[in-house]
């Protein structure tokens, strides 16, 4: 599906003219502080929940307002001969945040729904932006998360088994914390723990089993030289050739100096290694940068060879990416009929991104204080 209807209210810059995007290619440009980046922004809040740029939704709401709304209308995408008109609609998504009473309301085809897992499973959308590198460089929280939205879309119980396992990890964190130990509670919160664990550990392995096979295919493709010696591995965040409720008791009193868990699914990473050594500490700014893109593709590979399409999100990739990575990474989206977006402060060259000729069907938009205009 694509999302091909949007409008915002209350949305930081943004006016609230209603906008129809295309299902394969929308190219934006504007100079800074157009509002370029906030459209994609909202184009993630509705996908994920949240903005993809700040923690506090205060920031995202226009100033002086209270309640901000973004509604999408999503289509059969590029797996339809129909586009876009209003009857074509398959399913229109709504996300309201009111950020005096904090609270979020959200509808999907006009009805309330309570999860943003039901939202969020229609609309897959994946950030490209500065702060991606961040799967390479920074710590093993980056790579879960960046491991746990594919699984999100490639295992419909993972929402929920997720936030299960959080919330009981969260209640065995406070028994760990009390001063005085209670055995009998601590082995009945271990055992839950280790239950959902091992169903996590279970989802996890197999979707970064596909994400690992869609790399390694990518890559032969693509002739990167310098990944040859390289390794990706899943690490569980314990070591799963023992059952994780026994190696719980045998550090229990590790756990209970440090206040909470330490082994289990949220010490889960992706260790990427060459030769033996973690990437981070070998590669080059530019390598490091083209692995994490290889690896955004890989997902969208995944999720392409389920029938869903990807939305997305390039913000600003012209600082950061050179020509011809550009080019590699648009092409790649386009033969996977993924819907994308592409933000740059100068009027897209459109011969640039598709030196052969082939450019998809796109829409072009010049942005200025925060209103789209279609050229
Ligand atoms: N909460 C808000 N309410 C109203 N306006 C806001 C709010 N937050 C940011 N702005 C303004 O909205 C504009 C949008 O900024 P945005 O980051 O989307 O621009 P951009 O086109 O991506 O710019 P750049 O090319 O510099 O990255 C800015 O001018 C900013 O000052």
């Amino acid at each position: 599906m694509a999302l091909v209807k949007f409008q915002t209210e209350n949305f930081r810059n943004l006016s609230s003219a209603p906008v129809s995007f295309s299902s394969s290619f929308n190219l934006l440009y504007g100079e800074n502080g157009s509002g370029k980046t906030s459209v994609l922004e909202a184009i993630g809040y509705l996908g994920l929940g949240r903005s993809f740029r700040v923690n506090r939704h205060q920031a995202v709401v226009s100033h002086g307002e209270q309640r901000l709304t973004v509604f999408g209308g999503l289509d059969h995408g590029l797996d339809s001969r129909r586009h876009g008109s209003e009857t074509d609609l398959v399913h229109r998504l709504g996300i309201s945040r009111d950020v005096g009473q904090k609270e979020t309301m959200l509808r999907v085809d006009g009805e309330a729904v309570r999860s943003l897992s039901a939202l969020a499973k229609h609309l897959p959308v994946s950030v490209i932006d500065p702060g991606v590198f961040d799967v390479v460089a920074g710590g093993p929280g980056k790579r879960r998360q960046f491991l746990d939205w594919l699984v999100f879309h490639v295992e419909p119980s993972f929402g929920s088994l997720w936030q299960q396992c959080q919330r009981v990890t969260s209640q065995r964190n406070q028994t760990l914390r009390n001063g005085r130990l209670d055995e009998a509670l601590l082995r009945v919160w271990d055992h839950q723990y280790a239950t959902l664990s091992e169903r996590i550990t279970e989802a996890r392995a197999g979707t970064f089993g596909r994400f690992k096979l869609a790399f390694e295919k990518l890559v032969r493709e693509v002739e990167v030289p310098w990944t040859e010696g390289l390794k990706l591995e899943y690490y569980p965040g314990w070591d799963v050739s023992r059952p994780l409720a026994e190696l719980l008791v045998d550090h229990r009193d590790q756990e209970r100096k440090v206040g909470h868990t330490l082994y289990g699914p949220n010490r889960a990473d992706i260790r990427l290694k060459f030769q033996g050594r973690p990437v981070a500490e070998t590669f080059s700014r530019g390598q490091q940068k083209t692995l994490v893109i290889l690896m955004k593709i890989a997902q969208g590979m995944v999720l392409s060879a389920m029938g869903k399409q990807v939305t997305f999100l390039l913000d600003d990739i012209n600082a950061e990416l050179d020509e011809g990575h550009r080019a590699m990474l648009a092409i790649r989206l386009q033969a996977l009929r993924c819907q994308v977006f592409i933000t740059s402060i100068e009027r897209p060259m459109v011969d640039q991104l598709w030196p052969e000729g082939n450019a998809p069907d796109y829409r072009l938009f010049h942005v200025e204080h925060g209103k789209l205009t279609e050229e």
